[in-house]
């Protein structure tokens, strides 16, 4: 069956629906800043997300945890004003929505208003109901987060794949039925089962966004660092590395190095 691909000038959160609708796969990457943002707005990328991976990648933290929301906003500023096509998602991070919901509403709104961003994305299901309910009250298109969900880290010990067991399986599958069933636009499903993951994605309305959850999702997010291949030492089985970015920067840096000890750069030609 062939299906209809349809040119979006630019990707909102009714554009994700309409795709899974017509079977067409949803692209998405994380974006920390303005110059790579550029370039994969210009690819043709559909979903920007400033991950809260930024605690990783950007400053070189062990866990998600320590970022802050100011921290989020700046990331997410510097890539919405590089999206001329793509939908910017920013991460709710560690600690800006997990009080109250009151809090969450805040954390989403400042995010909202100081970034420019059009969504939003929290880790959980059930736990965090009523939190979702207020910031999709006030407008605020809600991407869901579960299966391996970074932010509980402590409380699980590893980054194993999750919901391998019928208990958890089925509170996965009940969590993924409340968000769509609440009005969640997206849900990223990382490192579950590809069966599962491909169960949930066929009995909910919503797109789902794997990563490590197989072929049958909607779509599928890696971060950026990760398939460029800027982060050699981060092997998952689920990573598609498509550029061995940190040995040619290296090689490059390297040559730089050589050449201003050797004297070679700059030339006459780079000079005034
Ligand atoms: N660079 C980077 N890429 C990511 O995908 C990412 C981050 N950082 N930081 C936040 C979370 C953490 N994520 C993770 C972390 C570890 C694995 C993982 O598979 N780790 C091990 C296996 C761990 C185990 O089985 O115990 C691996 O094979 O590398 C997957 C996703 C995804 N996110
Ligand atoms: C891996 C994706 C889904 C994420 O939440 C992040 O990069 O923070
Ligand atoms: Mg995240």
């Amino acid at each position: 069956m062939s299906v209809a691909k349809k040119e979006y000038k630019r990707i909102t959160v009714k554009s994700l629906g309409e795709m899974k609708v017509l079977g067409e796969k949803i692209s998405m990457l994380t974006a920390y800043d303005f110059t790579m943002a550029k370039i994969l707005d210009n690819a043709g990328l559909d979903v920007m997300l400033v991950g809260d991976s930024a605690s990783n990648v950007m400053a070189g933290h062990e866990t998600t945890l320590p970022i802050t929301l100011d921290q989020m906003i700046y990331h997410a500023s510097s890539v919405v004003r590089a999206a001329t096509r793509a939908l910017v998602v920013v991460d709710l991070p560690f600690g800006s929505y997990q009080s109250d919901p009151k809090e969450a509403l805040r954390s989403a709104i400042r995010i909202m208003k100081e970034s420019g961003a059009h969504a939003i994305k929290l880790e959980g299901g059930k736990e965090i109901k009523e939190s979702i309910k207020r910031i999709l009250n006030a407008g605020i298109p809600v991407m869901g987060h579960l299966g391996l969900t970074p932010q509980s880290i402590y409380k699980f010990g590893s980054y194993t794949v999750r919901a391998k067991e019928e208990e958890e399986a089925e509170k996965l599958k009940s969590d993924a039925k409340l968000l769509d069933k609440m009005g969640c636009f997206a849900l990223v499903l990382e490192k579950v089962p590809a069966k599962l993951a491909k169960e949930i994605a066929e009995s909910i309305s919503i797109p789902v966004i794997g990563i490590g959850a197989g072929n049958g999702c909607d779509g599928q997010v890696l971060v950026v660092h990760d398939m460029l291949g800027m982060t050699h030492e981060f092997n998952p089985r689920f990573l598609r590395r498509y550029l061995n970015l940190f040995e040619d920067m290296t090689n490059a840096v390297a040559q730089y190095v050589d050449d201003v000890k050797s004297k070679d750069f700059p030339t006459d030609q780079e000079q005034y």
